[in-house]
């Protein structure tokens, strides 16, 4: 009987085998061209990967410590590997806002489609009036503008004695557009000066976008033709030097940063404005930590970043970053900051997340300085030059 079992076990062991290899076989033609199933050797052409090969070089800074420039490569050599390209496309400025409105429509769509129907009814009464007042105020428009708006609309209706549709409808854009002001500047200061990069810092408390705000703008900058360089201020969270080098690596900007963990954020800005000056780039970004309007020593240092890197030349614009989803509290940190650094224009993140686009009114009312430019998304180009008529459109689609 054993002499039986042998080569009976000696069969199954040897199909088994020959099975798993065929398995294997067929598996590894499935894999599609261009994709590797192993790790690639240092000099394999395409092993750049989507965010493409970088290294560093290093920067001597003033208190001894030193600093990583994190360098795209050269690129070139990614043209001959198509499946795995070095840089990202970016998409083009002109026009996102209108590319970017579906975002703006589905969140906001409540207010303008309120607003329409309830001035479109046969009658309006002081019922409808109130009901116009609650929509806007729900929209964080704020208390004075939502009156404003409401007078002015009350005026033309009666005068115009129409309740057509379209009537409404340009009536409405045309007092809204004059609440978000098309007079306002809300052009970018990033034009290089004749001896020295423009400088572009990016403030605002934690987790409202500011890291991704930079990344996207070195986009919309290197779209624009650009030539950019980031610097790592955000020495505070861990992880923000590495996420911003991420986003500059995509699109070949390189990133100053410290070696040092909770290195001191005016020294890496200062080494940011050197670096840019010697690279003779066009614009420095720089990204600085989440800071808590009510935490005065942080606030200070927010002070002092500035006030360090214009010893390189003034700097030419702040930007606030503001979480739309945070309504009138956005407004509270926006005082603040205002009387720490001089804010030269507002970012609005998370609009597509919310349908209080009202607030874009009320801080610019408060603050008495434009928005800039809105982020309508967590995708790389999902940020858009705010312009009022495109934003009103949307908001009454
Ligand atoms: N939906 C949406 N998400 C956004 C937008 N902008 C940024 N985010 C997300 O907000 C989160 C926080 O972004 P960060 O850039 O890390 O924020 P931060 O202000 O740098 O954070 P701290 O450094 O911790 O202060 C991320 O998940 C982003 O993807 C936007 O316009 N829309």
């Amino acid at each position: 009987m054993n002499e039986l079992l042998l080569p009976v076990v000696f069969v199954i062991l040897a199909i088994a085998v020959i099975g798993s290899l065929i398995v294997v076989l067929v598996r590894g033609r499935r894999t599609p061209p261009g994709i590797y199933p192993s790790p690639r050797d240092a000099d394999d052409q395409g092993g750049a990967g989507v965010h493409g090969a970088t290294s560093t070089e290093v920067l001597d800074r003033p208190d001894g410590t030193t600093t990583d420039v994190l360098v795209p490569d050269d690129l070139s050599s990614l043209d001959e590997a198509p499946p795995a390209p070095g840089l990202d496309t970016v998409d083009p400025v002109q026009g996102r806002l209108a590319r970017l409105r579906a975002r703006l429509i589905r969140s906001n769509n409540a207010l303008g489609k309120g607003l329409l129907a309830l001035l479109s009814r046969d009658r309006i009464d002081e019922d409808v009036w109130d009901e116009v007042e609650e929509t806007l105020l729900l929209a964080d428009l704020g208390t004075e503008p939502t009156l404003e708006l409401v007078d002015a609309l009350r005026e033309r209706v009666k005068v115009a004695g129409s309740r057509d549709p379209a009537e409404v409808r340009s009536m409405l854009h045309e007092e809204l557009v004059k609440l978000v002001d098309p007079t306002m500047d809300r052009s970018l200061a990033t034009q290089r000066h004749a001896d020295r990069p423009a400088v572009v810092m990016v403030v605002g408390v934690n987790g409202v976008g500011k890291t991704t705000t930079v990344g996207k703008l070195a986009r919309v900058l290197v779209a624009d033709d650009k030539d950019v360089l980031l610097g790592a201020a955000d020495t505070f969270r861990a992880a923000a030097a590495e996420q911003l080098a991420t986003w500059g690596a995509r699109v070949g900007v390189p990133t100053v940063r410290s070696d040092v963990d909770g290195a001191d954020p005016a020294s890496v800005a200062f080494d940011a404005v050197k670096a840019g000056i010697e690279q003779e780039v066009d614009v420095v970004l720089i990204d600085t930590a989440g800071r808590l309007q009510n935490k005065v020593g942080l606030m200070d240092e927010l002070g002092k970043v500035k006030r360090v890197v214009e010893k390189h030349g003034a700097v030419d614009e702040v930007l606030l970053v503001l979480d739309a989803t945070t309504g009138q509290n956005g407004l509270t940190q926006a005082k603040v900051f205002a009387e720490v650094v001089n804010i030269t224009g507002i970012v609005l993140t998370k609009l597509d997340g919310t349908a209080k686009g009202g607030i874009v009114v009320a801080i610019q009312r408060s603050l008495g300085v434009p928005v800039k430019l809105i982020g309508l998304g967590e995708g790389a180009d999902d940020l858009a030059p705010f312009d009022a008529d495109g934003f009103v459109d949307a908001l009454l689609n």
